[in-house]
């Protein structure tokens, strides 16, 4: 069947890779089509206005931790499903035209890649200018023009692009990984057969006030449900004021989650159901 896979671009990111690497899983190549974004905003809203099936997103890193606007845009459009969960290995390069370290004046890249490295730059280049693009294959744009220019991105950028490697695996942690989400419209299908390992779950509060958060979260520990992450971000409505994201290691299915997902919706003011799936290593290419 015909499908389209929307990812950060231009051609050449790691959500393209981590979205090759959904789409080998799907062992039905010839009609999947990766189309590129310039935003993670716009990937989303691509799959929310049926332009794409799915949007490959990355979602949290382990250096720097969540990629807050996948959350918070994932927040606003209410209707995405999470299918599955990549975690892709990450290792950065330094690319320019420079013919070396001291000849670089000015970094770009995507404010994760640049956080990734801030131990390196702070030691190899501690002067340089560092400017955030929207992804690291945006950042590649600068090169041509501005020879002390460089920009921080992936071997694979590098090939595509043929351009010059000045340094590699500049990454502050060699372990460095990013956990991507397949993101599509919820499926119409109710039943479903597969068992998954993980679920997402977003909610806010009705009321700030001494243990609000404590029920909540009370409801996973009495039923033996292990959260595999909790994370705030701002509702934006006023200042102090929280979401809360939860992973929980479980299925959303199960009659356990069910009873918790109940009873959790009496403490919530907003409960939204971002979705149950399984999760992947991914290989970089
Ligand atoms: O800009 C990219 O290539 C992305 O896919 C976003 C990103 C940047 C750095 C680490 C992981 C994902």
């Amino acid at each position: 069947m015909a499908m389209s896979i929307a990812h950060l671009g231009p051609t050449g990111t790691y959500a393209e890779q981590a979205a090759l690497a959904y789409r080998n899983q799907l062992n039905d190549e010839e009609q999947i089509t990766l189309c590129p974004y310039p935003s993670i905003a716009q990937t989303l809203k691509a799959v929310a206005r049926g332009k794409a099936d799915v949007a490959v997103v990355p979602v949290e890193n382990s250096i720097e931790g969540s990629v807050t606007i996948t959350l918070d845009t994932l927040w606003q459009l209410d209707q995405l499903q999470i299918q599955l969960a990549l975690v892709l290995p990450i290792t950065h390069a330094l690319l320019s035209h420079a013919p070396n370290l001291e000849a670089v004046a000015t970094v770009y890249s995507h404010p994760q890649a640049l956080a990734q490295c801030q131990g390196w730059l702070e030691q190899f280049l501690p002067s340089v200018e560092l400017i955030p693009t929207n992804s690291t294959t945006e950042a590649l744009q600068h090169l041509e023009q501005e020879s002390s220019s460089g920009a921080i991105s992936s071997l694979r950028a590098a090939q595509i692009y043929n351009l010059p490697i000045l340094a590699h695996a500049i990454n502050d942690y060699p372990d460095n990984c990013t956990r991507f989400w397949v993101v599509g419209q919820p499926s119409t299908n109710q039943v479903c057969s597969v068992e998954h390992t993980h679920t997402s779950l977003a909610f806010s509060l009705p009321a700030n006030i001494p243990g609000a958060l404590v029920k909540p979260l009370q409801i996973f520990a009495e039923r033996g449900i292990n959260l595999s992450r909790i994370e705030s971000r701002p509702t934006k409505r006023s200042l102090g004021e929280y979401l809360f994201f939860l992973d929980l290691e479980a299925d959303a299915n199960s009659p356990l989650v069910q009873g918790a997902i109940a009873e959790l919706a009496t403490y919530t003011e907003i409960l939204k159901l971002l979705g149950s799936y399984n999760v992947v290593e991914a290989k970089s290419n």
